[in-house]
């Protein structure tokens, strides 16, 4: 079986394991709906959960990919409680490939074994009191797959149920584990314009670099490529996140003042965390009755096969297949065929007369 589902019986929360259908060691793991756990085929752990976390309902885990909808930001992004309440509920499991705890009608079996896929999928719908500070009517799906080889895609699907439109802003809240913060480049935002969260969103641009961190960033990239890398030197790991329907993303480290400041995070954690978040902020989604919106990401970690040197933005961004191979590594590579082709051809021309010397 590739989906395990249990009761946790310290948090009583539902625990779902997906498990790579080939049965490496590759697995994510669901908390009360919340992912909080990617590990690759070597079963190394490549999320972020803080050793502080709570696993207390009503409130989403630190760490793992927590949703925000139907606000992405605080007070100053809308009227709701920060990143909306979506990550603060319990969600309900309705598909997977077993049965169900308690409930063995509600687990229809799925086609994961036709799709080399373990899946589980979510749904989230307004409680009275949700309808209270939002009042619309809505179905959220979240759709979990881990694929043979280990990466994880998800899908979230937001059906408008209700009479009248509604506008919802969203997030995939990814928090990556990283070896060390000062050594992990973000490539696929240069150039690009953001709001920044510090200066009181204020809008600026990207320079033409790939971004390092050595300080607090909090900033929401504006129609992105659809492929970033996080590349984690120390590690020799490189994060690719694709996406689609979530053309903004979010970029987030506290650093050390904030990371004190947060109850449920180790004052040292920050430097082994980065969120970079799919999102859709800048322009609100709307839904007129009966309409349904799509977003999804694809998370795969691959290990980078050099020490130092940059990918390529502009082929980070286009998906060429030389994508993992550091521009200036392509062109040492170059200037090194010019140079053999240089040596060959005066090995030759001192042996054969006929052949002009340079
Ligand atoms: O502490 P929270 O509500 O989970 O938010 C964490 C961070 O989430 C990021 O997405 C925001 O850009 C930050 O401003 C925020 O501080």
């Amino acid at each position: 079986m590739n989906v395990h589902v249990e009761k946790d019986p310290t948090t009583g929360f539902e625990k779902v394991i997906l498990k790579e259908p080939r049965g490496s060691s590759a697995q994510v793991l669901l908390y009360g709906g919340q992912v909080t756990s990617w590990k690759n085929e070597r079963g190394e752990e490549l999320l972020f959960l803080s050793s502080k976390a709570i696993y207390k309902s009503p409130k989403a885990v630190r760490g793992g990919i927590p949703v925000c909808f139907p606000q992405f930001g605080g007070g100053s992004q809308g009227s709701l409680e920060q990143h909306g309440f979506a990550r603060n509920r319990l969600w309900r499991i309705v598909e997977s490939s077993v049965p169900l705890p308690g409930n063995n009608d509600a687990a229809p079996v799925t086609s994961i074994n036709s799709s080399n896929k373990a899946i589980v999928e979510l749904l989230l719908t307004p409680t009275e009191d949700d309808q209270k500070i939002w009042p619309h009517n809505f179905e959220l799906r979240l759709r979990v797959a881990l694929s043979i080889g280990g990466d994880l895609t998800m899908t979230a699907k937001v059906k408008n149920i209700d009479s009248k439109p509604f506008n919802f802003t969203f997030a995939l809240h990814t928090y990556l584990s990283v070896a060390d913060i000062t050594e992990v480049r973000v490539e696929g935002l240069e150039t690009l314009d953001y709001y920044d969260n510090l200066d009181e969103l204020k809008r600026s641009t990207e320079q033409g670099d790939a971004l390092t961190f050595d300080t607090e960033f909090d900033r929401v990239y504006l129609s992105t490529p659809n492929k970033i890398a996080v590349i984690d030197h120390k590690k020799k790991r490189t994060f690719i996140l694709k996406k689609d329907g979530l053309p903004d993303a979010v970029v987030w480290n506290p650093w050390e003042r904030k990371a004190k400041l947060m109850a449920d995070f180790g004052d040292e954690e920050y430097k082994y965390m980065l969120c970079v978040e799919a999102a859709a902020v800048e322009k609100p989604i709307s839904l007129k009755p009966g309409e349904e919106w799509t977003g999804r990401q694809e998370l795969s970690a691959v290990s980078s096969s050099y020490f130092s040197g940059q990918l390529d933005p502009r082929k980070v961004v286009q998906g060429s297949s030389n994508e993992h191979l550091p521009q200036n590594q392509t062109s040492i590579i170059s200037r090194f065929s010019l140079r053999l082709f240089a040596v060959i051809t005066l090995m030759c021309s001192s042996r054969n007369p006929n052949i002009k010397k340079f």
